[in-house]
């Protein structure tokens, strides 16, 4: 016999996790075959949480999955098999509202940053904002707050092509961030930049994962992750083989 408590989470949803991969697969059209074939999955078997308030670094070699991984999460692609629920709701695809709903709760900052080269920086980090309808005049100050502590303070009005890469991935980091997201991804934000800009990029997250939010970061930088000696979470040939555990707000999961 089937008991309530057994089947508890799939009445309740569960918020103590951002994140959740149950027997997830893709596939990928290509090379004579469709994609739906298991045997040419580039991601299989997927099973992991990530708990409110993690921090985790999503690595594995060039080809391993990272970023269809990030893309399943922010719902650019849909998984071939199994089920996905994020903010403690199952992802229902064909629900446009909850798709933008999702959307709306995740900062993603891009590997080739996504600038928009005709607005300035503050344009660039207001954006969203703007996209919301909010009245400009009210988030200015907060606007300039946020690229003061990106460190761009200085280059308010400065257009995109004139910044550096590091100040480009810092203002790819401010605009992921202005809708103050629970679900932070990024995709190999520090690839480009110096180690030391990279550190400098790195605390930014770790600032954001202090202040509550949960973080994926995908990245190759081994020297990075060491040198943060944050936990890991690591796929090799499209299956997860480490999850290291991480300490939130409410302890170790
Ligand atoms: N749109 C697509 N169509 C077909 N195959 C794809 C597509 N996107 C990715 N792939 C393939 O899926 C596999 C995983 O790619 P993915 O970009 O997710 O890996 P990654 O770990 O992020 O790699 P990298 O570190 O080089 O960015 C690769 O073999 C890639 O060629």
């Amino acid at each position: 016999m089937v008991t309530a408590y057994e089947h508890e989470d799939l009445f309740e949803p569960d918020h103590s996790q951002v994140v959740v991969f149950r027997d997830v697969g893709l596939g990928y059209e290509g090379a004579g075959h469709t994609g739906h074939d298991p045997e040419h999955y580039i991601l299989k078997d997927l099973n992991f949480s990530l708990p409110a308030g993690s921090f985790h670094f999503l690595t594995g070699p060039s080809g391993a999955g990272k970023t269809s991984l990030l893309r399943l999460i922010y719902q650019a692609q849909k998984p071939s098999v199994g089920e996905i629920t994020l903010f403690g709701e199952p992802l229902n695809p064909a629900d446009r509202k909850q798709t933008a709903d999702m959307r709306r709760r995740i900062g993603i900052v891009f590997q080739d940053f996504r600038l928009l080269e005709h607005l300035d920086v503050f344009d660039n980090a207001a954006l969203p904002l703007f996209v919301r309808g909010e009245d400009p005049k009210r988030f200015e100050a907060d606007v300039i707050e946020l690229l003061t502590w990106v460190g761009l303070k200085n280059r308010l009005h400065a257009m995109p092509d004139l910044l550096s890469g590091g100040e480009k991935q810092r203002l790819a980091i401010a605009r992921a961030v202005i809708n103050r997201p629970t679900l932070i991804l990024a995709d190999e934000p520090t690839g480009n930049i110096d180690h030391a800009m990279g550190l400098r990029i790195i605390r930014l997250f770790i600032e954001l994962n202090r202040l509550g939010a949960t973080v994926l970061i995908a990245t190759h930088d081994e020297a990075l992750i060491r040198a943060s000696g944050m936990p890991v979470l690591e796929l090799r040939e499209g299956r997860v083989v480490r999850r290291d555990l991480t300490q939130t707000v409410g302890g170790a999961q």
